[in-house]
Protein backbone atom coordinates (compact mmCIF):
# COMPACT_ATOMS: atom_id res chain seq x y z
CA UNK A 1 0.00 0.00 0.00
CA UNK A 2 1.20 3.39 -0.65
CA UNK A 3 1.14 4.94 2.68
CA UNK A 4 3.14 8.15 1.07
CA UNK A 5 0.72 8.87 -1.30
CA UNK A 6 -0.74 12.40 -0.62
CA UNK A 7 -4.90 12.70 -0.42
CA UNK A 8 -4.93 14.80 -3.33
CA UNK A 9 -9.38 14.52 -2.99
CA UNK A 10 -9.35 16.90 -0.41
CA UNK A 11 -5.67 18.56 0.08
CA UNK A 12 -6.63 19.33 3.85
CA UNK A 13 -3.86 17.32 5.16
CA UNK A 14 -1.29 19.37 2.82
CA UNK A 15 0.54 22.39 4.40
CA UNK A 16 2.42 24.46 2.67
CA UNK A 17 5.63 26.52 4.12
CA UNK A 18 6.25 29.67 2.26
CA UNK A 19 8.79 32.62 2.86
CA UNK A 20 7.60 36.08 2.57
CA UNK A 21 9.74 38.99 3.26
CA UNK A 22 8.87 42.40 4.12
CA UNK A 23 11.58 45.49 2.43
CA UNK A 24 11.43 48.85 1.77
CA UNK A 25 13.05 52.29 3.64
CA UNK A 26 13.24 52.41 7.50
CA UNK A 27 9.96 53.72 8.59
CA UNK A 28 7.62 53.21 5.90
CA UNK A 29 5.42 50.71 8.12
CA UNK A 30 7.01 46.91 7.87
CA UNK A 31 6.62 46.14 11.09
CA UNK A 32 3.79 47.51 11.87
CA UNK A 33 2.16 45.88 8.91
CA UNK A 34 3.33 42.35 10.00
CA UNK A 35 1.87 43.35 13.87
CA UNK A 36 -1.18 44.72 12.22
CA UNK A 37 -1.52 40.76 10.25
CA UNK A 38 -0.44 38.73 13.10
CA UNK A 39 -2.30 40.66 15.97
CA UNK A 40 -5.10 42.28 14.47
CA UNK A 41 -3.90 45.68 15.97
CA UNK A 42 -1.38 49.19 15.57
CA UNK A 43 1.52 49.30 17.00
CA UNK A 44 0.95 52.71 18.41
CA UNK A 45 4.01 54.89 20.05
CA UNK A 46 7.37 55.72 19.13
CA UNK A 47 9.58 53.93 16.01
CA UNK A 48 11.41 51.36 17.11
CA UNK A 49 13.55 49.96 13.76
CA UNK A 50 14.31 47.02 12.96
CA UNK A 51 17.40 45.88 13.99
CA UNK A 52 18.64 43.01 11.29
CA UNK A 53 15.75 40.91 10.72
CA UNK A 54 13.20 39.55 12.70
CA UNK A 55 10.68 36.74 11.73
CA UNK A 56 6.61 35.54 12.73
CA UNK A 57 4.53 32.69 11.19
CA UNK A 58 0.95 32.68 10.45
CA UNK A 59 -1.03 30.09 8.87
CA UNK A 60 -3.41 30.46 6.49
CA UNK A 61 -6.60 27.99 4.53
CA UNK A 62 -6.71 28.95 1.01
CA UNK A 63 -9.16 26.81 -0.59
CA UNK A 64 -9.30 24.19 2.48
CA UNK A 65 -5.48 24.13 2.03
CA UNK A 66 -3.48 25.00 4.86
CA UNK A 67 -0.67 27.59 4.04
CA UNK A 68 1.89 28.46 6.28
CA UNK A 69 3.39 31.63 6.18
CA UNK A 70 6.92 32.69 7.58
CA UNK A 71 7.13 36.84 7.43
CA UNK A 72 10.60 37.99 7.63
CA UNK A 73 10.50 41.66 8.74
CA UNK A 74 13.85 43.08 7.39
CA UNK A 75 15.69 46.42 9.00
CA UNK A 76 15.04 49.14 6.62
CA UNK A 77 17.83 51.00 7.56
CA UNK A 78 21.34 51.32 5.04
CA UNK A 79 23.62 49.44 7.82
CA UNK A 80 21.88 46.24 7.40
CA UNK A 81 21.41 45.67 4.08
CA UNK A 82 23.99 43.02 4.13
CA UNK A 83 22.35 41.46 6.28
CA UNK A 84 18.79 41.29 4.45
CA UNK A 85 20.83 40.33 1.37
CA UNK A 86 21.23 37.03 2.44
CA UNK A 87 17.75 36.06 3.23
CA UNK A 88 16.33 37.35 -0.34
CA UNK A 89 17.48 33.76 -2.32
CA UNK A 90 14.96 31.63 -0.10
CA UNK A 91 12.05 33.98 -0.04
CA UNK A 92 9.39 33.18 -2.54
CA UNK A 93 7.62 36.45 -2.15
CA UNK A 94 8.24 40.02 -1.37
CA UNK A 95 6.07 42.91 -0.13
CA UNK A 96 8.00 45.97 -1.03
CA UNK A 97 6.73 48.98 0.74
CA UNK A 98 6.49 52.79 0.29
CA UNK A 99 5.09 55.53 2.47
CA UNK A 100 2.86 57.32 0.69
CA UNK A 101 3.88 60.68 3.29
CA UNK A 102 7.31 60.04 1.83
CA UNK A 103 8.43 60.93 -1.85
CA UNK A 104 11.96 59.60 -1.17
CA UNK A 105 10.76 56.00 0.04
CA UNK A 106 8.56 56.12 -3.10
CA UNK A 107 11.33 57.44 -5.21
CA UNK A 108 13.71 54.60 -3.90
CA UNK A 109 11.13 52.00 -4.94
CA UNK A 110 13.19 51.57 -7.96
CA UNK A 111 16.29 51.03 -6.14
CA UNK A 112 14.64 48.17 -4.47
CA UNK A 113 13.38 46.41 -7.54
CA UNK A 114 16.84 46.51 -8.51
CA UNK A 115 18.50 44.68 -5.31
CA UNK A 116 15.17 42.07 -5.65
CA UNK A 117 16.35 41.97 -9.33
CA UNK A 118 20.06 41.13 -8.18
CA UNK A 119 19.27 38.98 -5.52
CA UNK A 120 16.05 37.57 -4.77
CA UNK A 121 14.89 34.21 -7.25
CA UNK A 122 13.82 35.08 -10.54
CA UNK A 123 9.98 33.81 -10.16
CA UNK A 124 9.89 35.76 -6.72
CA UNK A 125 6.28 37.02 -6.34
CA UNK A 126 7.01 40.49 -6.07
CA UNK A 127 4.05 43.32 -5.01
CA UNK A 128 4.40 46.72 -4.39
CA UNK A 129 2.21 48.51 -1.53
CA UNK A 130 1.47 52.59 -0.51
CA UNK A 131 1.42 52.38 2.70
CA UNK A 132 0.07 54.82 5.65
CA UNK A 133 -2.93 55.10 3.21
CA UNK A 134 -4.72 56.40 6.00
CA UNK A 135 -2.97 59.64 6.31
CA UNK A 136 -4.41 62.38 4.55
CA UNK A 137 -3.11 65.86 4.36
CA UNK A 138 0.21 64.65 4.83
CA UNK A 139 0.38 62.53 1.88
CA UNK A 140 2.47 63.12 -0.79
CA UNK A 141 2.09 59.84 -3.27
CA UNK A 142 -0.87 59.48 -4.82
CA UNK A 143 -2.53 55.94 -5.66
CA UNK A 144 -1.87 56.65 -9.92
CA UNK A 145 1.50 57.29 -9.19
CA UNK A 146 2.15 53.83 -7.33
CA UNK A 147 -0.46 52.31 -9.79
CA UNK A 148 1.93 53.54 -12.98
CA UNK A 149 5.18 52.64 -10.92
CA UNK A 150 3.86 49.20 -10.80
CA UNK A 151 2.57 49.05 -14.30
CA UNK A 152 6.19 49.80 -15.27
CA UNK A 153 7.65 47.20 -13.47
CA UNK A 154 4.61 44.57 -13.89
CA UNK A 155 4.01 44.10 -10.45
CA UNK A 156 0.89 44.00 -8.92
CA UNK A 157 -0.03 46.86 -6.49
CA UNK A 158 -2.27 48.15 -3.67
CA UNK A 159 -2.56 50.82 -1.10
CA UNK A 160 -2.59 50.10 2.93
CA UNK A 161 -2.17 51.17 6.59
CA UNK A 162 -1.47 49.67 9.37
CA UNK A 163 -2.76 51.90 11.80
CA UNK A 164 -6.81 51.40 9.76
CA UNK A 165 -6.27 47.90 8.74
CA UNK A 166 -7.23 48.62 5.22
CA UNK A 167 -5.94 45.92 2.24
CA UNK A 168 -3.30 44.59 5.23
CA UNK A 169 -5.28 40.83 5.23
CA UNK A 170 -5.95 41.05 1.65
CA UNK A 171 -2.24 41.84 0.78
CA UNK A 172 -1.04 38.77 2.61
CA UNK A 173 -4.25 36.65 1.58
CA UNK A 174 -3.28 37.50 -2.17
CA UNK A 175 0.35 36.42 -1.81
CA UNK A 176 -0.61 33.11 -0.36
CA UNK A 177 -3.06 32.41 -3.16
CA UNK A 178 -0.49 33.16 -5.77
CA UNK A 179 1.93 30.79 -4.41
CA UNK A 180 -0.93 28.01 -3.41
CA UNK A 181 -1.66 28.32 -7.50
CA UNK A 182 1.82 27.94 -8.16
CA UNK A 183 2.30 24.52 -6.27
CA UNK A 184 -1.18 22.94 -6.67
CA UNK A 185 -2.67 24.62 -9.94
CA UNK A 186 -4.73 21.65 -11.98
CA UNK A 187 -3.47 20.87 -15.78
CA UNK A 188 -6.61 23.32 -16.74
CA UNK A 189 -6.90 25.49 -14.27
CA UNK A 190 -5.98 29.35 -15.48
CA UNK A 191 -2.95 31.36 -14.19
CA UNK A 192 -4.08 33.48 -10.84
CA UNK A 193 -4.30 37.02 -11.92
CA UNK A 194 -3.19 38.62 -8.66
CA UNK A 195 -3.89 41.99 -9.51
CA UNK A 196 -7.39 41.24 -10.63
CA UNK A 197 -7.95 39.54 -7.37
CA UNK A 198 -7.01 42.32 -5.66
CA UNK A 199 -8.85 44.62 -7.67
CA UNK A 200 -12.06 42.30 -7.37
CA UNK A 201 -11.68 41.73 -3.39
CA UNK A 202 -11.30 45.78 -2.81
CA UNK A 203 -14.58 46.45 -5.36
CA UNK A 204 -16.35 44.17 -3.14
CA UNK A 205 -14.97 45.41 0.49
CA UNK A 206 -16.01 49.06 -0.69
CA UNK A 207 -19.68 48.41 -2.29
CA UNK A 208 -19.89 52.17 -3.16
CA UNK A 209 -16.87 53.26 -4.02
CA UNK A 210 -16.26 53.56 -7.74
N1 LIG B 1 -0.42 56.75 10.04
C1 LIG B 1 0.25 55.61 9.90
N2 LIG B 1 1.42 55.41 10.51
C2 LIG B 1 2.06 54.24 10.33
C3 LIG B 1 1.53 53.20 9.53
N3 LIG B 1 2.41 52.16 9.56
C4 LIG B 1 3.43 52.53 10.33
N4 LIG B 1 3.24 53.78 10.82
C5 LIG B 1 4.18 54.55 11.68
O1 LIG B 1 5.41 54.65 10.99
C6 LIG B 1 6.52 54.49 11.88
C7 LIG B 1 7.45 53.38 11.38
O2 LIG B 1 6.79 52.13 11.39
P1 LIG B 1 7.59 50.74 11.41
O3 LIG B 1 6.62 49.67 11.15
O4 LIG B 1 8.42 50.61 12.63
O5 LIG B 1 8.57 50.95 10.15
P2 LIG B 1 9.61 49.91 9.49
O6 LIG B 1 9.40 49.96 8.01
O7 LIG B 1 9.46 48.56 10.12
O8 LIG B 1 11.03 50.56 9.84
P3 LIG B 1 12.49 49.82 9.96
O9 LIG B 1 12.36 48.75 10.98
O10 LIG B 1 13.46 50.89 10.38
O11 LIG B 1 12.84 49.32 8.60
C8 LIG B 1 5.91 54.23 13.25
O12 LIG B 1 5.95 55.43 13.98
C9 LIG B 1 4.49 53.82 12.98
O13 LIG B 1 3.62 54.17 14.01
C10 LIG B 1 0.26 53.43 8.90
O14 LIG B 1 -0.30 52.60 8.16
N5 LIG B 1 -0.32 54.65 9.11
Amino acid sequence: DNLEEPDLDTHKHLMFFTFVMLVGDSGVGKTCLLVRFKDGAFLAGSFISTVGIDFRNKVMTIDAVKVKLQIWDTAGQERFRSVTHAYYRDAHALLLLYDVTNKASFDNIRAWLTEIHEYAQQDVVVMLLGNKADVTHDRVVKREEGEKLAKEFGVPFMETSAKSGLNVELAFTAVARELKHRTMKEPDEPKFQLQEYVDKEMRTAGCCRS
